[in-house]
């Protein structure tokens, strides 16, 4: 038996893991239909769970505009690696290929990160051509509206009113929002050399933003570390690929935001070594200056006599993506803000 010391040259600095099994797919993802009756409660159930849900149905986004720009993000990066690192290093806007955010993760992946300003791509970020910036445009319209329904729904099933306390913060002038198109390139060379380990495409974290909505080809990858029963608490399972659905991933602003009923959730993704993975993904942050802190309502509604106290410190949205932009993609980007919990006042004996 050959025994690898080192993995080969282009692997490098990517870490290893051990190849997804037919064992670890996740016969559980919670699907929500946008447009059924009690959507708003199992929205709400699925993200308190789970955080995160399947979208195959009643999400509104019209035909083709999935299929268009996944042909665009297709196109781009078969393009000569020469044309595409012009619109590189990503800063952290533009074409980026393995390193990750600026502090020295790396995954085995390409990608291009996008800028949002408004309802379209921002001139901060300028689109490789025209046809692209086009279809991302079209599809930032639908993600932004299927953000906006989730966010709605949340409000709704927590029964914060008005509807709109969250939604507003991504659908606002100043919204704080991205659009990703991730590669990840086969790896056929490590299949023939080391055939039980795939290579880290992005390694585990948590998104900052409010809310993630991901789409992806046919091809695996994406896995999810369950944080819902005891036992299989931080147990990271994979989730079978669908094309023709979105998944809805609760970030950390909106665990702040619902004081922890809503919880980020921990993902990862382990590149196929034998075909392409695109996904495409869309950030919805609110305006810089928001202060994340949790809706008053919430707490009011938890405290029974009195009012439940805000388990974090308070912050801006600025300050919290200042801070995950020094950080290691894998940190616990809250941790820092979690506030100390007074221990409950004893009391007095009858
Ligand atoms: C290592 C990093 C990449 C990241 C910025 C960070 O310093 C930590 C958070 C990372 C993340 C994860 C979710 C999104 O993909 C992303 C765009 C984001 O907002 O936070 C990335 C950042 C990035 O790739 O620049
Ligand atoms: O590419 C994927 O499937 C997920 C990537 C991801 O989690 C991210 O870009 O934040
Ligand atoms: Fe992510």
């Amino acid at each position: 038996m050959v025994v690898l010391a080192k993995p080969p040259a282009p692997l490098e600095q990517i870490s290893l893991v051990r190849s997804p099994e037919q064992g670890d797919y996740f016969a559980g993802v919670p699907a929500v239909d946008l447009a059924a009756p009690g959507a708003a409660r199992d929205v709400v159930r699925a993200c308190e769970r789970f955080g995160f849900f399947k979208v195959a149905n009643g999400h509104g986004v019209p035909e083709g505009v999935v299929g268009r720009l996944e042909a665009e993000a297709v196109r781009f990066f078969a393009s000569p690696q020469a044309e595409k690192d012009a619109h590189g290093p990503a800063s952290p806007f533009g074409y980026g290929n393995r390193r990750i955010g600026r502090n020295g993760d790396m995954g085995w992946l390409e990608y291009l990160l996008l800028a949002i300003d408004g309802a379209s791509l921002s001139d901060a970020s300028p689109a490789p051509s025209s046809s692209l910036r086009d279809a991302a445009n079209e599809y930032v319209g639908a993600m932004r509206g299927m953000a906006r329904t989730v966010l709605e729904m949340v409000a709704e099933g927590l029964g914060v009113s008005p509807r709109g306390a969250l939604a507003d913060m991504v659908t606002d002038a100043a919204s704080d929002q991205l659009l990703r198109l991730n590669h990840y390139p086969p790896c056929p060379l490590l299949q023939s050399l080391m055939p039980n380990c795939s290579p880290t495409g992005f390694g585990e974290h948590t998104d900052p933003q409010l809310v993630s909505i991901l789409h992806s080809n046919g091809t695996s990858g994406l896995q999810v570390a369950l944080h819902d029963a005891a036992d299989n608490a931080g147990h990271w399972v994979s989730v079978p690929s669908d094309p023709s659905s979105f998944l809805v991933i609760v970030g950390d602003s909106l665990q702040v935001m619902t004081n922890g009923r809503l919880r980020s959730v921990r993902h990862r993704v382990v590149a196929n070594k034998l075909k392409s993975r695109v996904s495409m993904i869309y950030f919805g942050g609110p305006p810089l200056e928001q202060r994340i802190a949790p809706l008053r309502q919430l707490l009011a509604a938890a405290g029974g006599d009195g009012e439940e106290q805000s388990r974090y410190e308070e912050f801006t949205w600025g300050e919290y993506k200042k801070a995950a932009y020094l950080s290691r993609l894998g940190d616990n980007r809250l941790a820092p803000f979690y506030r100390h919990q007074p221990p409950p006042i004893a009391k007095p004996q009858a």
